[in-house]
């Protein structure tokens, strides 16, 4: 991971990423993402981490754990820290202005967002692609669901206005998420208040949670052509 790359969108995103993990500082309690994106963060940090800086890190995927492991990080759980100093972890959309996400493509986003909600600064990092002017204009909503009756679930988040896809990976054997859990891919189009939909959605007897992450964002780094933009919640 931590290589050169041709691809300009990936040096970019490398650039952010290592933006990102400037942000720790010694002593710190940081929650570590999920995804290609959070891969380059916690490379910066593991590079940062042979230069001598000391912190503690909480994984959001066993995927993120065992990369941070082999790169020395000490990594640690909620039974000894109750609360994380900052979070740094990817999206699959952003939307310009709330900075509310949708996150989980990648079936890590209970984690995440248990992660998220304990961090005094959530910090995103995205390509320019994944800027949008509604959330779910691209991606469905994941939502994490438990095996015993997901099929009422998905019934429901049908009538919440949904398509409902149940994920399956590409050998076709089911997606199960690191709790042991489905994820439902629920594609609404354009979603006109994201903070309701979540609270509807969470309602569902059977969700467990879902990828929408609304008002949790401090500030998300862009990386676009013209270079690295920060924004920061209207
Ligand atoms: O479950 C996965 C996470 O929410 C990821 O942070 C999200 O899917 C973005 O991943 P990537 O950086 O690979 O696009």
């Amino acid at each position: 991971m931590s290589g050169q790359n041709s691809d300009p969108m990936v040096e970019l995103k490398r650039r952010a990423a290592e933006e990102a993990a400037a942000m720790v500082q010694d002593g710190m309690a940081v929650g570590l993402g999920t995804g290609s994106t959070a891969a380059l963060m916690i490379d910066a940090l593991g590079r940062r981490w042979a230069e001598g800086l000391r912190f503690v890190g909480i994984p959001t995927s066993e995927r993120s754990a065992e990369q941070a492991r082999a790169l020395g990080i000490e990594l640690v759980d909620f039974g000894t820290h109750a609360q994380l100093d900052l979070a740094i972890d990817g999206a699959d959309e952003v939307e310009r202005g709330s900075l509310d996400l949708i996150k989980g493509l990648g079936g890590a986003l209970l984690r995440e967002k248990i992660v998220a909600a304990a961090a005094r600064r959530f910090v995103i990092i995205v390509d320019e692609g994944k800027l949008v002017d509604h959330l779910g204009s691209r991606s469905p909503v994941p939502v994490e669901v438990t095996p015993f009756g997901w099929e009422s679930t998905a019934r429901q988040l049908g009538d919440l206005g949904a398509r409902v896809a149940l994920r399956i990976k590409r050998d076709g054997e089911l997606f199960v998420t690191d709790g042991g859990n489905l994820i439902l891919d629920c594609t609404f189009g354009p979603i006109a208040n994201p903070r309701a939909l979540e609270a509807e959605i969470g309602d569902i007897v059977g969700v467990i949670d879902s990828g929408l992450f609304v008002g949790r964002t401090s500030e998300v780094i862009v990386a676009g052509r013209q270079g690295l933009t920060r924004l920061v919640a209207a």
